[in-house]
Order: structure tokens, then sequence, then C-alpha cells
């Protein structure tokens, strides 16, 4: 199936145009698997030595798509079909070894930028994550209330000031989500953020992700919740095995995706 890009009505300027990207991993001291899993296991055990060599993991094919400013954008897939790959490659973390992504600004993947620490509380962490996004001291200092009360840490007690090893990983999750949409972005790129929360939790997200949507931004968002998609997203990008399968309006991509998925999911 061919990928037909969608382009918004409006003449919007173009935030991420990716050109024929192609990401591979390498795995070093995994060569090339050969055969059935219980011959792979065989060998593993006659052997008991890690192999040598490197694996090439292939893992986006040939992908191309631009983004417009204002789009909220969302990329599905079944497990494994790199949706966070290209996130990571749009962010800047990981090289294409062929095509090119050219962005507008830097792209924020939330959860990475805000590199949280454990063993600091979160309310160091709040103000340590948003002094690495750029944000001063005095803006800080203004929008600490917002943030904590965004992200619900609080709301069963003083959480807040409990190192981070303490929370659970949907608490995590929604700190770090809290700390990134504190500012606004050029393009923000959102790697299931959504599916952590509980039901308030995410009404309060996609209304954040529609806010930056209007003050000019591009928003990516990644999720096996194709509600999460058709509550959030305009456009969808369709991954299978590395490689673009569509590239459309939301309802229509879900349609061919739950088709091929066999039935509607969340
Ligand atoms: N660090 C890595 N090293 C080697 N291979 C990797 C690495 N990360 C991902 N892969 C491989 O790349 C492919 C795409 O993975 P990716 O995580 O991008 O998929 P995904 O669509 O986000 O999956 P999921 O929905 O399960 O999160 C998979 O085959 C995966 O095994």
């Amino acid at each position: 199936m061919t990928a037909s890009p969608s382009s918004p009505g409006t003449a919007s300027p173009p935030t991420v145009i990716a050109d024929g990207v192609h990401i591979v991993y390498r795995v070093p001291g995994a060569s090339a698997g050969r055969g059935s899993a219980t011959a792979a296991l065989s060998r593993i055990l006659r052997r008991g030595e890690r192999s040598r060599g490197v694996r090439e993991v292939h893992a986006v094919r040939g992908v191309s798509f631009t983004a417009y400013q204002g789009e909220a954008i969302g990329l599905i897939g079944t497990n494994g079909s790199g949706k966070s790959t290209l996130l990571r490659a749009v962010a800047g973390l990981l090289p294409t070894e062929r095509g090119r992504i050219l962005t507008r600004g830097r792209p924020s993947l939330m959860g990475v930028n805000a590199a949280l620490m454990d063993d600091l509380t979160g309310e160091r962490n709040v103000v340590l994550g948003a002094l690495a996004m750029g944000l001063t001291r005095e803006q800080i200092k203004e929008r600490y209330a917002d943030i904590v009360d965004f992200s619900g840490i609080n709301e069963k007690g003083d959480f807040i000031s409990l190192p981070m090893r303490t929370y659970s990983s949907g608490m995590r999750a929604r700190l770090r989500f809290s700390i990134g949409a504190a500012r606004d972005h050029d393009v923000l790129l959102i790697d299931e953020a959504l599916a952590t929360g509980d039901r308030a939790f995410q009404r309060r997200s996609e209304a954040r992700i529609h806010e930056l949507r209007r003050k000019a931004g591009t928003v990516f968002l990644v999720s096996h919740s194709n509600k999460s998609i058709r509550d959030t997203c305009d456009r969808v990008l369709w991954l299978e095995h590395g490689e673009l399968r569509l590239d459309g309006p939301t309802d229509e991509v879900l349609a061919e995706y739950e088709k091929f998925t066999g039935g509607k999911r969340r």
C-alpha cells in the first residue's frame, strides 16, 4: 500500500520533514539468528558462550512525511513496528542510516529530555527538569504549582517531597509529562505518556496538547490506544514492519488499522 501524504488546509509552514528515512540498530555480540527458536536454544546450551558479530535490526525502512505547524499526528502500528524508533530519530537521538530528517527548532521528546533522578524528590526533579528545558528560575517559580497540580502527584498526600524512587511508574510518567508540558514547544514528541495516567489526567493532557497545537506547535503522539489517538490527533501515520503503510486523516487510517488488527481496540 502506498502512503498518501495529507497536508493541512491552511498554508502552515512545515516543522518536520522526513525524506526516505532508514534507521538500523546494530547489536554487538549477537550474530545473525538462524533456524528455529529450538535450534537457537540448543546452540546456546551447546556452546554456553556469547556469539560474536553484530546483528543489524532494520527498524525504519524508507519513511517519508512532512508535518506542519498546528498538526497533531498519531503514530500507530503493532508492537515493534518502529514507532518509538522513528520518534527518537525525529528527536535527534538516533542517526539515520539513509535519508534525512529536517526539523524546525529542537524537538522535545517528552520523558527523555527531562531525565529525572530517582534519588531526588519530586520537587527537586521539577526544578531541575524545568531548568534543563530552558526555563528561568523566575518562570519556574511562577509555574511550579501548576506543574505539580497538573501531575496530580499530591492528590493523595504530600508525595512531591518524597524521592522519585518511591513513585509508581504511572506517577513518574505523569510527573515527566507535566514538566515537559510546562513549556511551549515547536515540535513535541510524546511516547505513550497518556496511557499511564487515570482518566482525569488523560483529559488534562489532551487539553494541554490541544493548547500546544494552538500555540503553533506540532505534536506527535505514539499510542496503542486508538481512543487517545482519535481524541487527540487529526492525522495518523501507520507504521508496519518499519514501513509507512498509510498517512492520512485519523478516521480513515484508524478504520484500515482496525481492519488489520481485527476489530476496535480501546
Ligand atoms: N535499542 C535497540 N537495539 C536493537 N533493536 C532495537 C532497539 N530498540 C528497538 N529495536 C528494534 O527495532 C524494532 C522497532 O522497535 P520500536 O521500539 O521502534 O517499535 P514500536 O513500534 O515502538 O513498538 P512497541 O509498540 O512495542 O513499543 C523492533 O524490531 C525492535 O526489536
